[in-house]
């Protein structure tokens, strides 16, 4: 169980199911979101993360199932009396209203004026960086700027829940890479429930205290990012979370702590850990590129698993080597931190592959 777990659960959605004609857009999801966590829907495009969302923001009405806040159907109530934080790619800035004038609106919708106004928006502008251009229009900001604007009128009000919908998508690499930390930064201490939906692993992984990994409508598998990244269960979810090698072959034998697998008539060892198979199963090891090492073929070290091949590709890319090695078993890629790896093998080169017989895990081929 991780920590967000055993704090009380915040929303949550059973059995939740919206179908549009015959495409089933949520397909029987059910979830628990604790209070203070953020969470995140990744999955690929249809796979029913933005629908999810809406539902929960009160925008779709699902065909069946519920949706509780703290315990309470909310199912009946509009999207207003919900209460929730909202950053959507829909949802503009208003173009005629400062910085300020965004932030403080949500606070006069709900009546608040005075003295605790004026506090609640500058402690927000103050949170979000933007004290600096607090007067400025909205025309007059860059879209990272324009996105803190409305991530600060989604938190004015403290709202107990956030929902954000690819808030960070528009965005050009760097600029994405930075206000993903800050997001992280800003839940660390505000504590507030956070539901992100986002297409983009790598902004999962970095923002999430867990993720929701969606597939055709469906929950293919939920945990925190390591877990995911080093247990996924299936080969999509190996695949989406990253990059991983799959060699499928058969058990050939199994003793107390590690399996071999026959795999095109080589025997590759692994490690069983948690992995159970028996003699004859067949099996998918699915390998990080990252744990297999690229070395000369008279440097491999014998208690490693160890194949021959040749650089089909190789790449420098900053920290890492990437390289893809052809071999018995097929192509391999490996990427290898640069620094201590030696000059950069050409195409061609002769070279073993190495890994540790518990660097893979065993998937199911689905
Ligand atoms: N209003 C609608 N009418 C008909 N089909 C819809 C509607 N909204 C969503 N769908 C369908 O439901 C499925 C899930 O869509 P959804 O937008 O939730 O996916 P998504 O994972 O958010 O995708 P993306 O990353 O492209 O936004 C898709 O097949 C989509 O075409």
């Amino acid at each position: 169980m991780n920590k967000a777990q055993e704090k009380p659960i915040a929303l949550s959605i059973r059995n939740l199911v919206k179908t549009y004609g015959k495409v089933a857009a949520i397909d029987n999801v059910s979830l628990d979101i604790a209070s203070g966590e953020f969470l995140s829907l990744l999955g690929p495009s249809g796979s029913g993360k933005s629908t999810i969302l809406m539902a929960i923001a009160g925008f779709v009405t699902p065909d069946s199932g519920e949706i509780l806040l703290n315990g309470q159907k909310i199912d009946a109530l509009s999207p207003e009396k919900r209460q929730f934080g909202v950053v959507f790619q829909g949802y503009a800035l208003f173009p005629h209203m400062s910085v300020r004038g965004n932030i403080a609106y949500p606070l006069k919708l709900r009546g608040i004026k005075g003295a605790e106004l004026d506090a609640q928006v500058e402690r927000t502008i103050d949170l979000v960086h933007l004290s600096a251009l607090a007067d400025r229009m909205p025309r007059q900001l860059s879209g990272g700027q324009q996105q803190r604007v409305a991530l600060a009128r989604a938190l004015v009000f403290d709202p107990s829940v956030v929902l954000l919908d690819e808030p960070l998508s528009a965005l050009d690499k760097k600029l994405r890479a930075e206000l993903q930390f800050e997001l992280r930064s800003l839940h660390q201490r505000l504590g507030t429930t956070f539901v992100n939906v986002t297409h983009d692993q790598e902004e999962a992984m970095t923002m999430s205290d867990r993720i929701v990994i969606l597939r055709d409508g469906a929950v293919q598998q939920i945990g925190a990012p390591d877990s995911l990244y080093n247990r996924p269960s299936t080969r999509f979810v190996a695949d989406f979370l990253g990059r991983a090698n799959f060699l499928e072959g058969a058990v050939s034998s199994v003793n107390g702590t590690e399996l071999k697998i026959d795999v095109k008539g080589i025997a590759v060892r692994h490690a069983k850990g948690k992995d159970a198979a028996a003699q004859g199963e067949k099996t998918l090891l699915a390998l990080r590129p990252e744990r297999i090492a690229v070395v000369s073929p008279d440097q491999a070290k014998t208690s490693l698993n160890r194949i021959d091949g040749s650089v089909q590709t190789s790449a420098f890319v900053g920290s890492q080597y990437v390289y893809v090695i052809d071999t018995p078993l097929g192509t391999i890629e490996s990427q290898m931190p640069a620094f201590e790896a030696g000059p950069l093998r050409q195409p061609g080169a002769q070279v073993a592959v190495t890994w540790s017989p518990e660097a893979g895990v065993l998937v199911k081929d689905k």
